[in-house]
């Protein structure tokens, strides 16, 4: 700064007892904006060297806090005024932001989830099931909760015989209210994979803590991330670290791009195999529980090469929506339904007003024609 005011004889004494002009100053503003541009080019140049060199020794992380820090203690040494430190210091700050966008590259911000950085639709193989891609769209039922041998075994003699592919059945479930049924837990997660493997079946089960996460990838061919828990990093983390399918819903009032970061979470870990599932967000509607955002559905699928699948049961919250939402989800595109299904749902532990009972899922499925 000291250089550029005085060393090169660009500025003359400042101030009107000067006796210049206003033209006159500011053709000088003008000249030092043209050097201050050169001199930020000339610095962006050298820290994108920077960022090459950062990138050939197999670095991916750019920010260094500390050499900002380091940075911004000498450039306040040489701070001579008018300006304030903190006016200096905000201004480089700025500097620092641009030229860490100049280190990494486009390729580098592509995100794992996107088609930008994985054209190909990815296609998941569970079992013998395969969904996404060009493959038939996948049914995935179940109970909400697994509640009994009996319970579930008729369900999922139903699921199978209908060509339900998954059976769903939450052991740990995430109630409004801590009063309420809070799932089987181990002895629940044992049931759903007996009796899934009874039927053919791949079993999905919600996890809902971290300390879950290794018992629950014991037992289930899934796990699902509800989506009050999409945004638990720490979850999205440890999901990210095991080698299970997930099925990730969108939360109640998530974005699609907060909803496709948290699958960054889960692929970042090594993880590739998530679905993402869309159940409807929380709008000013009262006549359904949710909106079904079916443009999510269609736009995730263009944003991304994930399967997404469209959780009707949760979507909406009332029977007589499930077939005309099903219909419309795999008209744009989803690879697969997800929907309760219950013996008795008006006795069901939880969401009596959604589950389908027998002749109600048959219905359904019939007229789903998958
Ligand atoms: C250029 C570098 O990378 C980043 C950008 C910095 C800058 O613009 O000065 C400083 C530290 C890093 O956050 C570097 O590490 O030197």
């Amino acid at each position: 700064m000291t250089d550029l005011t005085h060393g090169n004889g660009a500025l003359g004494p400042s101030g009107n007892s000067s006796g210049e002009t206003l033209e006159e100053l500011r053709e000088q503003v003008d000249q030092l904006n043209n050097q201050l541009v050169e001199l930020l080019s000339r610095r962006g140049e050298l820290v994108a060297q920077i960022g090459r060199i950062k990138s050939s020794e197999g670095g991916t992380k750019f920010y260094d806090p500390k050499r900002e820090e380091d940075q911004l203690r000498l450039v306040r040494q040489a701070n001579k005024g008018p300006f304030t430190d903190a006016a200096v210091s905000a201004i480089f700050k700025e500097i620092f932001k641009a030229s860490l966008d100049l280190e990494e590259t486009r390729e580098q911000r592509k995100l794992l989830v996107s088609r930008k950085k994985h054209p190909e639709d990815t296609v998941l193989t569970i079992g013998d099931v395969s969904i996404g891609g060009q493959e038939p769209p996948v049914l995935i039922a179940g109970p909400c909760a697994v509640e009994s041998e009996k319970q579930m075994d008729s369900a999922a003699q139903l699921v199978a015989e209908l060509g339900g592919k998954i059976l769903r059945g939450g052991a740990y479930k995430p109630r409004t209210s801590p009063y309420g049924f809070q799932g089987m837990g181990v002895d629940g997660l044992k049931l759903g994979r007996q009796v899934a493997d009874r039927y053919g079946l791949q079993f999905m089960t919600e996890v809902m803590d971290t300390r879950d996460v290794e018992v629950v990838s014991e037992y289930a061919d899934i796990l699902q991330i509800g989506a009050r828990n999409m945004h638990n990093f720490s979850l999205l983390r440890e999901v990210g670290a095991v080698r299970k399918p997930a099925l990730l819903k969108r939360g109640l009032s998530a974005t699609m791009e907060e909803w496709l970061y948290a699958a960054e979470y889960i692929l970042s870990g090594g993880n590739e195999d998530v679905i993402m599932c869309e159940r409807g967000i929380r709008t000013f509607e009262k006549w359904t529980r949710n909106t079904l955002d079916l443009s999510a559905v269609a736009l995730v699928k263009q944003e991304s090469h994930l399967p997404v699948v469209v959780d009707v049961t949760h979507a909406a919250g009332r029977r007589d929506l499930l077939l005309p939402l099903a219909k419309a989800a795999l008209a744009v595109g989803a690879d697969g339904i997800h929907v309760e299904v219950h013996p008795q749902p008006a006795t069901a532990m939880s969401d009596n007003e959604q589950q389908l009972d027998f002749a109600e899922f048959r219905e359904f499925v019939a007229g789903l024609n998958i």
